[in-house]
């Protein structure tokens, strides 16, 4: 006798058939499969990113593909296609309203992950960013590109896809992933989905009469849909219409309810949170941030011996046109926008060098803020290095070789700098808020300044001088950092957790 497929959620296992042979002794035979995960992002770090959410994309699902069968899906961007060479195209998926028609692709990551990329060259085969152009101006057809997204993911969860495959759950991320929730939801299907939010300032916001183009129902364009002040947000569609939403971090997704850090979402996400329906889960760091074996380190180091530590340091100070010195070294690592607090950091410069430190920053984004770096490093030469651009061997050899990392932002979900700096025996001096708050332990892997005013956040880099003056204090603090577990692995038991329950509301 066979059944049909039944899900057993508690274990992350579906029962795909169950025969029972009944002839004198009593056989049971399962057939089970492990639950289907579609990872839906706009950026993945294996080819192309351009935040965190990149790395945490290619993180997370690892983490959590000896539970689940967990595949991602991707915009056929240039840099994805070039890069996955078995890439084969299993199936069209129709126009829809203005949506484009675009092919299935199907390849794999070099250790074996499956990804679905979205082949729509008029949409996605270009130069620049997922997000905007060359010039920093978002794409035009931002609305356009990302609903393709949305409404594929919908498409390929429910089998309309790939014909093998179909899925038990959708993990959605950010704004441009958000509408696949709500397209499901006007089909009538209920599937579970999982919203994670990295960033709520990101909304992708657009004109109201984009509605019909975008083949949004007139009347989801309302307080209970997609409308948002008077615009269609695909953010808020996205937390409006999917079973759970996630954050970053614990401290991020209580902030997220109250006005202040609720980018105006804060009364939706409220009652999220009351119903049981907001988690917030720290992201974690993988593996390849290790100073003992970092192939970017010009010298490798662990807690118990951190000695090349110097060299990464002199290496950062040649590369970026700083005097060799043994005064504290101070770094950042950042996108060079307002929620990072750069405009702090560039103000508390004074005090940095007056004291005999240097600094090392290399990021890119608002132009305001490359000039004012520029001109900063003009008018301290040999004291502060500027690199306008984006490096991952100089921002490793940086975690590295610094004293100290500077992070003051004004908001921040999770972050991911101040993991990787306190695991390279940098300590970060940082605003106590969303993640910074849950993963430093001030004064004793690192500084945290509780409101982000320029005055507080000097206060909290003369602690850090003082501290490097005592040298004792500094490799007690330095070893505790190093040793903080950041991995994964706790995380995603507690997003396996956060399926289940999605799961389980989904079958009530
Ligand atoms: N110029 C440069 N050269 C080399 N590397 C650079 C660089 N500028 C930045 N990076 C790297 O980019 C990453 C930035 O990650 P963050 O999590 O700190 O920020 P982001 O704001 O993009 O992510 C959003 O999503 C993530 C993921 O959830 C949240 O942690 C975060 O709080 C949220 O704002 C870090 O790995 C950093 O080393």
């Amino acid at each position: 006798m066979l059944d049909s497929s039944q899900l057993d959620t508690v274990s992350g296992v579906s029962t795909l058939a169950h025969a029972e042979l009944l002839s004198g002794s009593q056989v049971s035979v399962s057939i089970k499969r492990r639950q289907s995960i579609l990872f839906v992002t706009s950026e993945i770090a294996d080819y192309i990113k351009a935040g965190g959410l990149g790395e945490v994309a290619a993180a997370l699902p690892r983490a959590l593909r000896h539970h689940y069968d967990v595949r991602i899906l991707i915009p056929g961007y240039r840099q994805v296609l070039s890069q996955i060479k078995d890439l084969e195209e299993i199936a069209r998926l129709p126009a829809s309203f203005g949506i484009p028609a675009c092919g299935l692709g199907r390849g794999t990551t070099q250790d074996g992950l499956t990804v679905y990329v979205l082949l729509c060259p008029e949409l996605y085969d270009r130069d620049g960013s997922p997000y905007v152009d060359s010039f920093g101006a978002d794409w035009s057809d931002n609305d356009i590109r990302f609903a393709r997204l949305g409404l594929a993911a919908a498409d390929i969860a429910c089998g309309n896809g790939d014909t093998l495959w179909r899925a038990d759950l959708l993990h959605l991320n950010d704004w441009p992933s958000g509408l696949a929730s709500a397209y499901l939801a006007w089909r009538g299907q209920r599937i579970p989905t999982i919203l994670t939010i990295h960033n709520l300032a990101y909304q992708g916001n657009f004109d109201r009469n984009r509605l019909p183009c975008l083949g949004i129902p007139e009347a989801a364009f309302q307080i209970n849909g997609v409308e948002f002040y008077g615009k269609l947000s695909f953010l808020k569609a996205g937390i409006y219409y999917s079973s759970h939403i996630t954050t970053v971090s614990s401290t991020y997704a209580n902030e997220i309810t109250r006005p202040e850090f609720g980018c105006g979402l804060h009364g939706l996400l409220r009652t999220r949170a009351e119903e049981g329906r907001l988690d917030g889960i720290i992201n974690g760091i993988d593996a390849s941030w290790d100073p003992s074996t970092d192939p970017y380190l010009v010298s490798r180091f662990s807690a118990e011996n951190f000695r090349g530590k110097r060299a990464n340091a002199n290496t950062v100070r040649k590369s970026f046109g700083l005097d060799l010195s043994s005064g504290p070294l101070f770094a950042v690592v950042s996108r060079l926008v307002h929620q990072k607090g750069v405009d702090l950091a560039i103000s508390a410069t004074e005090t940095i060098v007056s004291q005999g430190g240097q600094i090392a920053v290399i990021g890119q984004g608002e132009a305001r803020f490359e000039a004012e770096l520029r001109n900063l490093s003009s008018r301290h030469p040999g004291s502060v290095g500027v690199k306008i651009g984006y490096d991952e061997g100089d921002a490793r050899r940086m975690y590295a070789g610094s004293d100290f990392l500077l992070m003051p932002s004004r908001f921040e979900p999770c972050g991911l700098s101040q993991m990787y700096a306190q695991r390279f025996g940098s300590l970060p001096i940082a605003h106590k808020t969303g993640g910074l708050a849950d993963t430093i332990e001030d004064g004793v892997t690192g500084f945290l300044f509780g409101e982000p005013s320029l005055n507080r956040f000097k206060d909290a880099i003369r602690r850090g001088l003082e501290t490097f003056r005592s040298r004792s204090r500094l490799t007690t603090m330095r070893r505790a950092a190093m040793n903080r577990p950041h991995g994964w692995d706790r995380s995603a038991s507690r997003y396996q957790e956060v399926y289940e329950r999605a799961c389980q509301a989904a079958l009530a």
